[in-house]
């Protein structure tokens, strides 16, 4: 793995008043200008880590580490964080609050105390990246729920984070809305260099757009690695009722129904196409 830039190491988070631990001993490294998916049911702890890689949560025991320094969690510390680490929830009405778009957009900016100007290029520079420029006038609350995660973005954006962490980036929207926001964030990672963390429930972002990805479950990680290996897995991916992706469906329907020797675990575009070429050259 390239060097991370932003880690925990042994982190354990438990909510005040319960028993259980909602992380534990959680080891969890980003690397530096790629996109890392975490995956995990229900309750696994997901929505929990991202709060504490931006310092929304302190951890109750272990670290975070943003480029191999130890989160300070006094003011400034803290302030210099959220900069750096820009949180889109899953819930884009959680976020949006102002007037209309441009406010809400500019807010974390004026936030900043940076000179009016500044603040104009930021926010004329994130519009036009998030492909929302035409909508700046509109009232928050008159914008598709695609437009409004849009808008989300593009006010973390302004704060010219190094890290971006989303939970559910792809959750309700159309599959042109799924493709488009991805393209969106592969366009940040590759444009901008900015480390993409997204938690989903849609395996079949992973091996599309995904450098790396974390399977969480009950607070503890169970298995990391690149989509490649990740889905050489399939039996703890169906232990954790998490689907194959549909390459991965594809390859088995190949071979189980047609009976085309393929190798079915194939689970991402760069494997399924290697197999099928063996295939064609052997013919
Ligand atoms: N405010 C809270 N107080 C007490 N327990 C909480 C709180 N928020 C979450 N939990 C518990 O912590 C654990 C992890 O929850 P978390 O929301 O982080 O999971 P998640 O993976 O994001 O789930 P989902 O996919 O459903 O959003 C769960 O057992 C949950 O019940």
């Amino acid at each position: 793995m390239t060097q991370p830039i932003l880690e925990t190491r042994h982190l354990r988070y438990r909510y005040e008043h319960s028993e259980s631990w909602a992380l534990d001993d959680v080891c969890f490294r980003a690397p530096k200008g790629k996109i890392t998916g975490l995956i995990g049911p229900n309750g696994a702890g997901k929505s929990t880590l991202f709060l504490n890689l931006n310092g929304v949560l302190t951890p109750t025991e272990g670290e975070v580490l943003l480029d191999g320094e130890k989160v300070s969690y006094t003011r400034a510390g803290l302030r210099e964080m959220r900069r750096r680490v820009g949180i889109v929830f899953q819930d884009p009405d959680d976020q949006l609050f102002s007037a209309d778009v441009y406010r809400d957009i500019s807010f974390g900016a004026v936030n900043l105390g940076l000179p009016q100007d500044e603040v104009r290029r930021r926010v004329e520079d994130a519009m036009q990246r998030t492909g929302v420029y035409e909508l700046r006038q509109r009232p928050t609350h008159a914008l598709s729920y695609g437009q409004k995660k849009r808008v989300a973005i593009a006010g973390v954006l302004v704060m010219q984070p190094d890290v971006i962490v989303l939970d559910e980036p792809t959750a309700g929207l159309d599959p042109k809305g799924v493709s488009d926001i991805m393209k969106l964030l592969c366009d940040m990672r590759d444009q901008m260099g900015i480390t993409i963390i997204a938690a989903t429930h849609d395996i079949d972002i992973v091996p599309l757009y995904c450098d790396y990805a974390y399977l969480l479950k009950e607070g503890r990680l169970l298995m990391d690695g690149t989509p490649d290996e990740i889905f050489a897995r399939p039996d703890i991916l169906r232990e954790n009722n998490l689907r194959l992706p549909r390459i991965a469906h594809l390859m088995e329907i190949l071979s189980d129904r047609d009976g085309i020797p393929v190798d079915r675990s194939a689970a991402t575009i760069g494997r399924a196409r290697r197999e099928l070429l063996r295939l064609l050259e052997e013919k």
